[in-house]
């Protein structure tokens, strides 16, 4: 059974209804170089993440352009872990998990396997999405789940399989690839920015399911 992350809260209703359902981890985005109707600024960020209750991982999603500036956001936002995309060095990363000594997930992108194990020991997990060329998630779009089971089982790191994934097809893709867990942003939406609560119930439901519910 993969653990369940749900992503790209604007709303506290919207995550007060994935921590309802059994997300085990919450994600806001912010500072991201990409025009997405899911990204918060960090003050809105900060107070979304208030609400988390122990034992649901409230997680910052960012990509600023400077570790310092990570470092930054993380006294501001105060998450408990933090799911970083773009260009990041290991030495970077080292940097930002010793300043902020949070555990730190890297997103990668799933056509570029050996990033992953560069990453591989130096990120506490790896989310391998199917990103836009600079490195930024939410595109909505799947990428091939048995090439990412097969690199998770070459990986030390556990492995977060993300991108393109909703409550329809997570059963398939948890079957596939066997995922450490299982991220979604656009694809439990109703609106951009707003989530569905009955597709987040459904998403969380399926990912711990080998057969779909309807
Ligand atoms: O969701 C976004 O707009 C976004 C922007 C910049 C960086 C990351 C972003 N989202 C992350 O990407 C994954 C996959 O998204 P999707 O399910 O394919 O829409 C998501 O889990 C977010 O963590």
């Amino acid at each position: 059974m993969a653990r369940v992350k749900v992503c790209g809260f604007t709303d506290g209703a919207d995550l007060r209804a994935a921590v309802e359902a059994g997300a085990d981890a919450v994600g806001v985005i912010s500072e991201v170089p990409v025009d997405t109707s899911r990204e918060v600024d960090p003050a809105h960020a900060a107070d979304l993440l208030a609400d988390v209750p122990p034992f649901v991982t409230a997680t910052l999603v960012t990509m600023p352009s400077s570790a310092e500036r990570v470092v930054e956001l993380v006294r501001t936002i105060g998450p408990d872990a933090l799911q970083l995309h773009g260009e990041w060095t290991p030495d970077e990363l080292r940097f930002i998990r010793a300043e902020t000594e949070r555990k730190v997930l890297v997103a990668i992108d799933a056509e570029d396997p050996a990033r992953a194990e560069e990453f591989d020991g130096v990120a506490d997990a790896l989310v391998v999405d199917s990103t836009r060329e600079s490195g930024a998630g939410g595109t909505g779009e799947t990428h091939d789940w048995a090439a990412t089971g097969e690199l998770a089982d070459r990986l030390t790191v556990p492995v977060v399989l993300a991108g393109g994934l909703t409550a329809e097809n997570v059963a398939e893709a948890v079957r596939v690839a066997d995922p450490y867990a299982v991220d979604v942003a656009s694809g439990v939406e109703r609106v951009e920015g707003r989530k569905d609560h009955n597709a987040v119930a459904r998403f969380v439901a399926n990912a711990g399911r080998e057969m779909e519910v309807v």
